[in-house]
């Protein structure tokens, strides 16, 4: 699995796949700066007029509800139907989802269209699977991974694509296979956007690799190992973030090997 993965980085660095995002406000700066250092090329594009032509040039597009209005939900749609329709992968990043019935509401829209990955923390996961709405309190997590395991797995069932719960331990399941991470450190979560930069490279990954299980489960298993060496020694958030993007930069496969934990 260490070859597979390993060998998908290598792919994303040598191809520098263009990645589509429609993202948040809050993140578009850390999202693109995270693609360009793992070796990506991003483009942030939300205008309806022009989503359908990025998504026709893109290796993949994400999509992510972080600050979400009605002018972008019709872009959102737009892009992922011609995804779907030019057979081009695209990942849904459910931010908040269960918070509001605004977001849950569009959340399942996008859903329905059959998203190649879904990645949302623990709280948005079991939201999205409609199995506890209540445990979302807004874009951070209240409960933990392990808890949503099963909600992705009914998630994966309804989409019939990938599904990735993040957190302490971050789960990536098609519904069958489950492949457990746990890397990463718990100073992440004093930083926003992480969670969105991980499903940005969800979608790098993808430009390069058929198979999502594979591809999710070697950009997660790169952005926890980034994550951690970053975090080492890190005073603070701040460092952590900057940190990010230099071992995003300069991982190689030594340190990729000797810290990865998959089960
Ligand atoms: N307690 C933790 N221990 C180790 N790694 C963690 C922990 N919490 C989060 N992470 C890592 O941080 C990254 C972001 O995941 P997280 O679940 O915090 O996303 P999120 O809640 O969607 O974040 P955001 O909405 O701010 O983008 C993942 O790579 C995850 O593995
Ligand atoms: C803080 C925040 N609010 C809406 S999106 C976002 C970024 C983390 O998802
Ligand atoms: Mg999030």
């Amino acid at each position: 699995m260490i070859d597979d993965i390993w060998n998908c980085l290598r792919r994303v660095r040598e191809a520098a796949p263009l990645v589509h995002n429609i993202t948040n406000f809050v993140v578009m700066n850390n999202t693109a700066n995270a693609l360009l250092a793992a070796g990506a090329s991003p483009v942030m594009a939300h205008a309806p007029e022009e989503v359908e032509d990025f998504v026709a040039i893109s290796g993949a597009l994400v999509v992510n509800i972080g600050t979400l209005s009605s002018d972008w939900i019709a872009a959102m749609r737009l892009a992922a139907l011609k995804a779907g329709a030019a057979g081009k992968p695209w990942v849904l990043d459910p931010v908040g989802v269960g918070a509001t019935a605004f977001r849950s509401a569009t959340a399942a829209v996008l859903v329905e269209i059959g998203p190649t990955v879904v990645r949302g923390n623990a709280s948005e996961i079991l939201a999205l699977a409609d199995a506890a709405t209540e445990a979302t309190r807004g874009v951070d997590s209240t409960v933990s991974s392990d808890l949503s395991l099963e909600a992705a797995r009914r998630i994966a069932a309804v989409t019939g694509g990938v599904v990735a719960v993040t957190g302490a331990t971050d789960y990536v399941t098609d519904g069958r296979d489950v492949h457990a991470l746990r890397n990463g450190d718990a100073m992440m979560g004093r930083v926003t956007g992480l969670g969105c930069s991980a499903s940005a490279l969800v979608g790098a990954f993808l430009a390069v690799e058929p198979d999502p299980l594979l591809a999710t489960t070697a950009a997660l298993a790169v952005f926890g190992v980034a994550g951690e060496i970053a975090a080492e020694n890190a005073p603070g958030p701040g460092t952590l973030q900057l940190r990010l993007y230099d071992t995003l930069y300069a991982l190689d496969r030594q340190a990729l090997q000797s810290r990865l934990r998959l089960d």
